[in-house]
């Protein structure tokens, strides 16, 4: 069983246009779709599709038109609330770029946050993994996933290894109080996620400006080993595992036994890549689950989330979309 969390839920509005995006000029959509969101659902919905026991934990209102979109055969743990999902904007257009516009989300009030801890902490009991996925609802606590993680290692008999895909103080705290709550399992960020992550780690008196411009210069020049090396700076202490994704240039997998990098299978394209990384982390945890070594379990990440950019709006991977072609994985020195 896999559970996950979406504190902030996103209800994913997609339009595709046939030519180019240009700011500042009227554009003729080709078509539109909305999909029930946000980065934990997604994963949720991912490894239902390829028939892995999964539960989404999420705050749902009852009269919230995001509930009518969700599969009605996806397992869910609807913490009740007043307040709807946001609608997040997609513009996929014609060269396979995607334009995201993300809400904030409307604030939740401290009971249904503590609701939210407690149903997760209630759902995790004896899973393999919970995954906490995505940004926090406007004004919750920046710690939120750190209380999180500390409650259910408190108060759960048989603790599932946890993953965190998130950014900025959601994912920073977690990291900051790893003495206290303990490395987390494997965290997820993309190769601007990691930078900024290490910008944010970094001591009080360093020119964070200055590292932030020197980080980005290494990793647009050497991608791969740039992330890597930013990864290992972490791994296996504060982190035990970082699966960090890097668009067309595939994917790198750092634990404390070794670095790999997977590429891209070729002939995949890219229509939206809204929920790759979200599908990479679920092919990851599928893969573990299934008691896959590293290699295997990076090739499988890389495998869901080419299938899913290579599908319109929020669809996700299923088994039958995976492309089939050679997906080669490395080990790094
Ligand atoms: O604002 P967040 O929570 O960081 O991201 C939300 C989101 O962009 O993540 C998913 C794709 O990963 C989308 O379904 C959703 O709109």
């Amino acid at each position: 069983m896999i559970v996950t969390l979406t504190a902030n839920p996103a209800l994913d509005r997609t339009i595709a246009l046939d030519s180019a995006l240009v700011p500042g000029e009227v554009h003729r959509a080709s078509s539109a779709q909305e999909d029930a969101a946000g980065k934990g659902v997604n994963v949720a919905r991912v490894l239902h599709g390829s028939a892995v026991e999964t539960l989404a934990v999420l705050p749902l209102a009852a009269d919230d038109p995001f509930a009518a979109l969700l599969d009605p055969t996806l397992a869910i743990r609807a913490v009740p609330t007043t307040a709807h999902a946001r609608a997040n904007i997609a513009l996929t257009d014609a060269a396979g770029e995607t334009t995201k516009i993300n809400l904030a989300g409307t604030p939740l009030g401290d009971d249904v946050l503590r609701a939210l801890v407690d149903a997760v902490v209630a759902a995790s009991d004896g899973a393999d993994w919970l995954a906490l996925c995505g940004s926090l609802p406007a004004g919750a606590p920046g710690d939120l996933y750190a209380t999180v993680i500390h409650a259910v290692r408190a108060r759960v008999a048989h603790p599932p290894r946890i993953a965190v895909d998130a950014t900025g103080p959601a994912l920073e705290t977690v990291l900051a109080q790893a003495d206290e709550i303990g490395a987390v399992d494997l965290i997820k960020p993309n190769e601007d996620e990691l930078v900024q992550l290490a910008v944010d780690l970094s001591a009080p008196d360093v020119d964070r400006p200055a590292l932030h411009s020197r980080l980005v210069r290494e990793v647009e020049a050497d991608p791969i080993a740039a992330t890597a090396r930013l990864a290992r700076e972490l791994v296996p202490g504060t982190v035990r595992a970082a699966l960090v994704t890097l668009g067309g240039d595939g994917a790198i997998l750092v634990d404390a036994h070794g670095v790999w990098h997977a590429g891209i299978p070729a002939g995949v394209d890219v229509l939206s890549t809204v929920g790759a990384g979200d599908s990479s982390l679920a092919g990851y945890l599928l893969a573990d689950r299934a008691g896959a070594a590293p290699a295997e379990r990076l090739r499988t990440a890389v495998r869901y989330g080419s299938a899913t950019a290579a599908l319109p709006g929020t669809r996700l991977a299923t088994p039958a979309d995976l492309p089939t072609g050679d997906i080669p994985v490395r080990a790094l020195d």
